[in-house]
């Protein structure tokens, strides 16, 4: 099998994600595309990001009407820093006999010499990176033949945006599914100055 992987803060996820790995997955005649939240992303200011159990929760709902798209804990609930690297080890293992495709956007892929472990994250997958709206795709950076650089219809949207309009009240449909949109709003999330409600009841 040929397997990718799309991983994201998810802080929501958007229609831009949802585009990048449908199109990957057209491209490289993937089975599956596994989602993968990330833990605590260390890269981002730990303040700013929102419990892992609903980024995880928002990446379910955007999802589960794609047949090929799944979702993995794996970040989740790893303990500390998440690591592509740790991703893409825990990943092999449970896709010992298949073939691995970890699919990023332009600007992750300017960064990606900064990750943990990055010599050896490109000898578990080949890299998928993906345009995006306001940045350069480029390659010359990364080891030959380690990734591959495809254009996907341009979607200007970032979580950044969408977190900023719900903070002031302006609408994010169209933007997000439209389950992520009632999944926000049911929650409380984004919503300035207000810290979202807490989730251990829901089990
Ligand atoms: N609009 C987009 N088009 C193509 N790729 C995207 C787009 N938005 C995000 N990505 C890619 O998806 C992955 C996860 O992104 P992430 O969850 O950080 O979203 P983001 O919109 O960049 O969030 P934020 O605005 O909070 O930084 C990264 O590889 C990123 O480059
Ligand atoms: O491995 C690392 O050091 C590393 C550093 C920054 C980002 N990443 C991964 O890149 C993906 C996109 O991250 P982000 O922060 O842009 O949402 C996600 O899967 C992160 O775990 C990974």
């Amino acid at each position: 099998m040929r397997v990718g992987v799309m991983g994201g803060t998810f802080d929501p996820i958007h229609h831009g994600h949802l585009v990048a790995a449908s199109e990957a997955a057209s491209r490289f005649d993937l089975d599956e595309v596994v989602f993968v939240p990330t833990g605590q992303p260390w890269q981002k200011s730990k303040t700013d990001v929102t419990p892992a159990e609903d980024r995880y929760l928002m990446t379910v709902v955007a999802t589960a009407s794609n047949p090929r798209f799944t979702v993995s804990r794996v970040d989740v609930d790893r303990v500390g820093p998440t690591y592509t690297v740790d991703t893409l080890h825990d990943l092999a293992a449970i896709f010992p006999d298949d073939e691995l495709f970890f699919i990023t956007g332009a600007d992750a892929l300017e960064q990606i010499l900064s990750w943990h472990r990055a010599d050896e994250m490109f000898r578990i997958a080949h890299f998928v990176g993906v345009t995006r709206p306001g940045f350069e795709l480029v390659s010359d950076h990364l080891p030959k033949g380690a990734v591959s650089l495809i254009e996907v219809p341009a979607m200007a949207i970032s979580s950044t945006d969408c977190r900023t309009r719900v903070g002031k009240g302006e609408p994010v449909w169209y933007l997000v599914p439209d389950g992520v949109v009632q999944y926000i709003a049911k929650r409380g999330l984004y919503r300035d100055g207000r810290p979202p409600s807490r989730l251990e009841h829901l089990g």
